[in-house]
């Protein structure tokens, strides 16, 4: 069985983060480990506290893996400082991981800022050079690129910019500000538009982190960077199609629409069972 590993935060919700991750890999046929970045206290409405792990104990996680069970493919989500981000590109160095995704986490959908300002220079000098695919939302992408995007033209100047300063391909997800939910790839030079139907659900909670462990799922597998996008996007359509409804703010949606199996019936009504 491939293997794959999240470093991430938690979230407690369990839409988002390692509990999304975690969802992810497993329904896309992997074997999911996590390294914890820190623990968040949140739900569909918001985030309301944050308790980062020490670099130390995050190395020491990394070093528990990468001695054993070595993974196929590594995503990396929410890394709120510095030391934490030092802490893994040594780390992604030292054991020669490959088919690294990053996903530059900056601000949940509910709107809390997930990374502090000194951190962004550390992820763009330290752990982007060392990706094969980094999957930035647009503000991300200003932030990433320098330049504003208000466009389909900008998108691709921004991925174009971001992907031949950092040397990986680019997955520009235009998503719920720009276009439908169309997302441009940047790679090895070519830009390629993914077309997504737009689906009419405001249960949104977590889809960035669900769409890059499945990108490190796929890719795990095996799947070129093109086709590990297209199935990606596949899934999250899916995911989102199943138009689960949870919580007061904007929910998380079904990871295991695709499951039905014996284990996952619901229970019916008898008789007989005591209530
Ligand atoms: N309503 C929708 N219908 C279809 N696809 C969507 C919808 N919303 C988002 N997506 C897709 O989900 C993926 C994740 O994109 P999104 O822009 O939501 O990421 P994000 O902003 O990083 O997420 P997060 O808020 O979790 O950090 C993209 O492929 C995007 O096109
Ligand atoms: C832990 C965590 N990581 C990422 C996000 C972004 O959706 C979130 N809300 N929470």
């Amino acid at each position: 069985m491939k293997t794959a590993l999240t470093i991430a935060g938690s979230d407690s919700s369990g839409g988002a983060g390692i509990q999304a991750d975690i969802k992810t890999m497993t329904v896309n046929g992997v074997f999911a480990m996590s390294a914890v970045t820190a623990l968040t206290a949140q739900n569909t409405t918001g985030v309301t506290g944050i308790m980062e792990v020490t670099p130390a104990f995050l190395k020491e996680q990394l070093d528990s893996i990468f001695t054993d069970i070595r993974p196929d493919a590594v995503k990396i989500g929410m890394v709120s400082s510095a030391g934490l981000i030092q802490a893994i590109a040594e780390k992604l160095k030292e054991y020669h991981a490959r088919q690294i995704v990053v996903d530059p986490v900056m601000v949940a959908t509910s709107g809390a800022k997930l990374i502090n300002d000194d951190a962004v220079s550390v992820l763009k000098e330290k752990l982007l050079p060392l990706s094969d695919i980094v999957t930035p939302n647009i503000p991300e992408a200003e932030v990433l690129s320098g330049i504003e995007i208000k466009t389909e033209a900008d998108m691709t100047a921004a991925a174009e910019i971001i992907g031949k300063l950092y040397h990986c391909a680019v997955l520009l997800k235009g998503g719920h500000q720009l276009n439908d939910a169309n997302d441009l790839l940047y790679s090895k030079g070519v830009c390629r538009w993914f077309y997504g139907k737009r689906i009419h659900n405001p249960n949104t909670h977590g889809t960035g982190c669900t769409l890059s462990s499945a990108i490190a799922s796929n890719l795990a597998k095996g799947f070129s960077m093109n086709e590990s996008v297209r199935r990606a996007k596949e899934y999250i359509s899916g995911a989102l199609s199943a138009m689960l409804d949870l919580g007061a703010g904007s929910g998380p949606m079904n990871h295991a629409f695709d499951i039905k199996g014996k284990y996952t019936k619901e229970k019916t009504e008898n008789k007989d069972s005591k209530q």
